[in-house]
């Protein structure tokens, strides 16, 4: 029994090491291919258009050919898709794909360079699309409006020579490791954060791929997005544009790629580093000869971010313990006692607040500092009604604010936060 499966293991690493040879032919083929296609075939306008980078050793009318011969699959046409595909869309990129569900909102307009007042609304790849055919009317864009996702991703991915994850979730950037080893093809991962970005070429050249540095998804509560930390837009800007730099350099084959190593941007100091990675994992998941993954799994479940599971961990409270924005401003209006504190940090505090709110910050009531005029003040009985902005850190306030002040006072989570008292009470109430 034993000896039939080794020689059913052996059997399935010598037809995995057959395919991974046939690829290896079949790029070949594709690349002598375009070479005899393209050779010699710059117009005019291509001339005079990408001069100052044809004149380039490293680039020449070969490698200009090679561009445009080239097609890209920028996934994320947010604060680093949009520099990114500037950059690609400029160089002469024969064809770029853009992966995008969600439209152009306002709170996008400070990063993501592509879309403009006039495409509010829009869908991004719909508004990313215009502008890149404005800069080159050349370039040849298809738009996937669609969220990728485990059942689109290798039919989407297929037709591109490189992929560039330009997204921000860990669930996506787990599913578009996967394809590209799975599809075989170069990935630049680029991310940004406040003023902090890192960009790295996985599964290109022997590196490793995300899950040889990454083989476990970060616990989704430890995981911070730019909504919720904030970013500078010159930052995405930076690591957008390397995106695209490093595109264009494994387009051309040339040495000094990001593939093994990882650059960390800080723009505090504007300083760059340059970390070396590990090494690929001999039992990496998906790249290794030991893969178990062998398809496109469910990367939410994966995560750990199912919606169900997400619910699951947010709602700690009864529906007694929660109150609604309706509710809240009958108590308001009849100027019953009450108190509302806002547990968001002191820096959003400051951008709005409800009237008369107490600011008292979600670390400070978990690790129960200042608290302790808090008895005093709902004494009495008075209700507090806890805020934040969309309704999730105050529900854990609640449950310990709960606790510490059992037999003084009640305190209740205001469904939905500042953005249900936006959208429900007071349309000019900002939110963010
Ligand atoms: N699985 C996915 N399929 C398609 N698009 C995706 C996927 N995951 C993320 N994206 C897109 O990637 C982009 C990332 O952009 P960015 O990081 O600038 O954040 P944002 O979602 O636009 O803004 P914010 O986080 O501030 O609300 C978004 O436009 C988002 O719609
Ligand atoms: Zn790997």
């Amino acid at each position: 029994m034993e000896a039939q499966q080794e020689s059913i293991a052996a059997l399935e690493a010598e037809i995995r090491e057959l395919q991974a040879s046939l690829q290896r032919k079949k790029d070949e083929l594709h690349s002598l291919k375009q070479s005899t296609v393209t050779a010699g075939k710059l117009t005019n306008n291509d001339i005079a258009r990408y001069s100052r980078q044809i004149i380039l050793p490293q680039v020449t009318v070969a490698g200009q050919l090679k561009l445009k011969a080239s097609s890209v699959l920028i996934v994320g046409a947010g604060g680093l898709g949009c520099p990114a595909g500037l950059y690609l869309a400029s160089a002469g990129i024969g064809e770029l794909g853009i992966v995008d569900y969600d439209t152009v909102e306002v709170n996008n307009l400070h990063r993501q360079v592509l879309h403009s007042e006039l495409t509010l609304n829009l869908p991004k790849a719909q508004s990313a699309r215009a502008a890149l055919q404005q800069i080159n009317s050349q370039l040849k864009v298809r738009t996937y409006e669609v969220q990728l996702k485990s059942e689109n991703a290798l039919e989407i991915l297929q037709p591109y020579d490189i992929v560039l994850d330009c997204t921000d979730n860990v669930a996506t950037r787990y599913l578009l490791n996967d394809a590209c080893v799975l599809l075989k093809k170069p990935l630049v991962s680029g991310s940004a954060l406040q003023f902090e970005g890192q960009l790295t070429i996985y599964n290109y050249n022997g590196g490793p791929c995300y899950r040889c540095i990454f083989p476990t998804p970060p616990p989704p509560e430890t995981v911070t997005n730019c909504g919720d930390g904030g970013v500078l837009g010159a930052v995405t800007g930076v690591i957008g544009s390397l995106q695209a730099l490093e595109a264009v350099k494994v387009l051309l084959k040339l040495d000094g790629t990001l593939a093994g190593r990882l650059l960390i941007f800080d723009g505090t100091a504007s300083s760059f580093r340059n970390v070396k990675l590990r090494p690929r994992r001999e039992d990496c998941a998906v790249c290794s000869a030991k893969a178990t993954i062998t398809k496109l799994i469910d990367y939410e479940q994966f995560c750990g971010m199912r919606a169900s599971d997400k619910d699951m961990a947010l709602k700690v409270l009864q529906s007694d313990e929660r109150i609604s924005v309706e509710d809240l401003k009958s108590i308001r209006d009849s100027r019953k006692p009450h108190l509302v504190i806002d547990v968001r940090n002191p820096l959003e505090f400051e951008i709005c607040h409800i009237e008369g709110s107490v600011n008292i910050p979600l670390k400070q009531i978990i690790e129960d500092k200042g608290l302790d005029d808090l008895k005093q003040r709902t004494s009495g009985g008075i209700p507090v009604f806890v805020f934040c902005r969309r309704g999730n850190d105050s529900q854990l306030a609640v449950k310990h604010l709960r606790k510490k002040l059992e037999g003084v006072a009640e305190a209740k989570d205001v469904v939905g936060g500042l953005h249900a008292w936006h959208y429900r009470i007071d349309n000019n109430f900002p939110i963010y």
